[in-house]
């Protein structure tokens, strides 16, 4: 069973001072599954039962309150397997009956994390005691649900209408210590005093020395009606701008407002009733298939189940302060690892730390970081010009430009001058990691660490290892991942790798329709439509002309036969049209970086029409927003089933999570592979089949395609007989 290795239980401990301690058991994270629930509620009808028993305290094993409801349970729904609402989903009952309602005070002793179901369970006790460094918040809509054991009733009540729709519609946790300013948490104590604290708490509220809340009735938080109307205005309205695609949220605020203004009866109602549908929708389904795929992508067969111990890295040095590389820098001093920022000049040196500099006060300007931590984090960069201090790293990350004999060279400089057990590891974006290290003999300490920029931000890492690479340096560059807070993808070597194989077809299909007479604008705005954090052509001019048609060029030499051949962005260029930093690409940007669109661009397209010896297609030119759509990621499906076929990413769900932290595809669609499924391999065969008759080779389905296609199959079941290159 996926995240819940043991069902887990309770335990009830009563005190010689007559509190029973009720303590949540079940690793990791203590989440509330089924059997929690129920013992849960056995534990505490026993406590109210005794006479031994005053008052009740709960807390949760090893200092976690709880992790919420049991996710894994809402797969079951989704997959169909349990239809009606099952006890777990009634909980929200014994919530209110049993334990808000009870003749004895209860205090939750809050320690790690309360979240969604777990938070709720603490808010339906009489008060609240956390630590300072605990993390409170309901993450649901992060799932595409809303609380559902009355949450939407409760936090309002404790924190106000506008903090609780916040703190929802954003599933941002905060501390104990902001929670107690906002009135969640009664007391903050240290760790070691907590379930005293709690217990003493539990006394005083019985012998009326503390008050004796419940949440649920509490009013002294809530605006006026009229007030409230106006805060629930107001975040509809940025709910839909921030998310147009997405129901939950504005389900999730119409439910906190059914109870402001029906009553918490009324609105807990509503709770039960909204989280019945939207755990059996697709959104969901979606988002729970990701938050599962990313914790998988962890796990890598034959080489995370090996036992390695991943090795301590100390000291790191980047190759190159460019974007990319001032960018690394910047995301491991910021985990507290020294670096060494290496570059060819003092000028382009200092350009590299003025970057990391820069990166670092964005944060301070933002809040997010102290002046004082500001300059801590930057003296762990050292600059150098040699390497010379080299000697002590124990990873270099190699992030200069996209040039094969460069990286040899400094390939086989690195493998001089770093000590032998030193992890060489490239950020190349598209170059076989064979050809960058041919010249050496360490191969099996040759790996790719592929980040996306800026660096410092983007969530993923592609490790990309080659049929040399050593287990070991892979779960060694799997931890450094982890603690600079990556989530890492292992694939296998190849050019382009996972992620930019996927989205070169992806800017390729976008030129191919504008070339037959699709409106450019038009393909932004519909990709922009379907979830996209921008279209491919505003996207081309973010990344800049001169290293998409680089990368390109990679693509061109390697998959020839797939690709289609435009001239579009190199007649462009010739133009001085080289996107974003040129101020011209496919947009016109002003000072303030806004985007216009370009009426000129007509003449670059005729002409690149004209050499492509294309006509305009009548019927694509009145092509609808679905095709569109699908002649944009039919052929990204199609990249990644090679890709999965090949064995260079092990498991869809690998695809799926590169393809959202990667490419920005919505999460709330599953990622590519997930997403591809819900049409099912026949229909893109189809369609893919189709279009290579009119438009050529570029939308010819692979094997892959056409053999699931042919037996009816998902795209994401595993592949049995791929030759794996991992
Ligand atoms: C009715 C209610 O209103 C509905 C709900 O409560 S919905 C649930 C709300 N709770 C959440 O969304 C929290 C989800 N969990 C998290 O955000 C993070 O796991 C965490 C912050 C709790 C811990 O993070 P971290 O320490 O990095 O550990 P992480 O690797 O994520 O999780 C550890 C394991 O616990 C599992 N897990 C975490 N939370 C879980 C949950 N609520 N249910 C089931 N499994 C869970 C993970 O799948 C993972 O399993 P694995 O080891 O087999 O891969």
């Amino acid at each position: 069973m996926k995240g819940s290795r043991t069902k887990g239980t309770t335990t009830i401990e009563v005190g010689a001072n007559g509190v029973a301690l009720i303590t949540l058991i079940h690793p990791p994270v203590n989440s509330l599954s089924s059997d929690v629930l129920n013992s849960l509620r056995d534990s505490y009808e026993q406590a109210l039962r005794r006479d031994d028993v005053k008052a009740i305290v709960i807390t949760g094993a090893k200092g976690k309150f709880s992790g919420g409801a049991d996710i894994s349970s809402f797969e079951k729904v989704q997959e169909g397997t349990v239809n009606e609402p099952t006890p777990d989903f009634k909980f929200s009952e014994v919530l209110g009956d049993t334990l808000e309602a009870a003749k004895k005070p209860s205090v939750a002793a809050i320690d790690g994390l309360a979240l969604g179901g777990g938070l709720e369970v603490a808010m339906a006790c009489h008060a609240r005691i956390s630590t300072p460094t605990a993390r409170l918040g309901l993450p649901e809509l992060q799932l595409g649900l809303i609380p559902g054991f009355g949450g939407t009733q409760r936090l309002p009540r404790l924190v106000g209408i506008a903090k609780a729709l916040e703190m929802m519609l954003t599933s941002k946790t905060v501390n104990g210590e902001e929670a107690h300013d906002l009135g969640l948490v009664d007391a903050v104590v240290s760790p070691n005093e907590l379930v005293s604290a709690a217990c003493q708490w539990a006394l005083d509220i019985l012998e009326c020395r503390r008050p004796w809340i419940a949440s649920l009735y509490k009013t002294e938080k809530l605006d006026s009606l009229g007030e409230a109307r106006e805060i629930f205005k107001f975040a509809r309205a940025q709910a839909q701008k921030q998310a147009p695609n997405l129901i939950h949220p504005i389900v999730c605020i119409d439910v906190v407002e059914h109870g402001i203004v029906s009553g918490p009866r009324a609105g807990l109602y509503k709770e039960f009733v909204s989280f019945q549908d939207l755990v059996r929708s697709y959104i969901s389904k979606s988002l729970v298939h990701i938050f599962f795929s990313q914790r998988g992508t962890t796990k890598v067969p034959g080489i995370t189940d090996l036992g390695l111990v991943p090795r301590q890295v100390k000291k790191v040095a980047v190759l190159g302060g460019g974007l990319m590389g001032s960018g690394i820098a910047t995301a491991l001093i910021l985990s507290n690892y020294p670096v060494i920022l290496k570059e060819v000049n003092d000028q382009f040196m200092q350009a590299g730390i003025g970057r990391v500099r820069a990166n670092l006060q964005s944060r301070v300007k933002k809040g997010k970081m102290t002046q004082d931590k500001f300059e801590k984090t930057l003296s762990l960069l050292k600059g150098s010009l040699d390497y010379e201090s080299f000697i002590d790293v124990d990873m270099v990350i190699e992030a200069v430009i996209e040039n094969v004999s460069l990286k040899q060279q400094i390939f086989s400089d690195l493998e001089k001058y770093c000590p032998p057990h030193c992890i060489l590891a490239s950020n190349t974006s598209t170059i076989d990691l064979n050809l960058i290290g041919k010249q050496t003999k360490s191969q099996d300490r040759i790996i790719g660490a592929h980040f996306f920029s800026p660096a410092h931000v983007m969530p993923l890492l592609e490790i990309v290892r080659t049929k040399q690479t050593s287990p070991q340096v892979i779960v060694d560059l799997m931890d450094v991942g982890k603690k600079i807070k990556k989530t890492p993808i292992v694939v296998g070597n190849c050019t382009g790798f996972a992620v930019n194989r996927m989205f070169f077809p992806y800017t390729q299909a976008a030129i191919l329709l504008v070339e037959h007479g699709v409106d450019l604008y038009l393909i932004d705005r519909v990709i922009t439509e379907f979830g996209m954090p921008m279209g491919p052509f505003r996207l081309a001019d973010l990344v800049g002309f001169g290293v998409a048609i680089a990368t390109g060029m990679q693509f061109v030499e390697n998959f020839a036969e797939r690709t289609y051949k435009s001239l579009l962005l190199p007649l462009m260029q010739e133009d001085k049209r080289g996107g974003e930093t040129t101020r011209k690409g496919f947009y016109l940007y002003d000072d303030r970086r806004k985007a216009k669109q370009d009426p000129e661009l007509r003449k670059y397209i005729e002409k690149a029409r004209s050499v492509s010896g294309v006509a305009v297609d009548p019927k694509l030119a009145r092509l609808s927003e679905e095709d569109i759509v699908e002649m944009i990621f039919f052929p990204v499906v199609n990249e990644a089933c090679r890709v999965f076929a090949e064995g260079i990413a092990v498991k869809a769900a690998d695809l799926d999570i590169a393809s959202v932290m990667g490419m920005g595809f919505p999460p709330y669609r599953g990622g590519i592979m997930f997403w591809a499924d819900s049409f099912g391999s026949k229909y893109i065969y189809s369609r893919l089949e189709e279009w290579s008759k009119t438009y050529g080779e570029f939308f010819e389905p692979c094997a892959f395609l056409a053999e699931r296609s042919a037996k009816g199959a998902p795209l994401s079941s595993p592949v049995e007989h791929a030759k794996s290159r991992l």
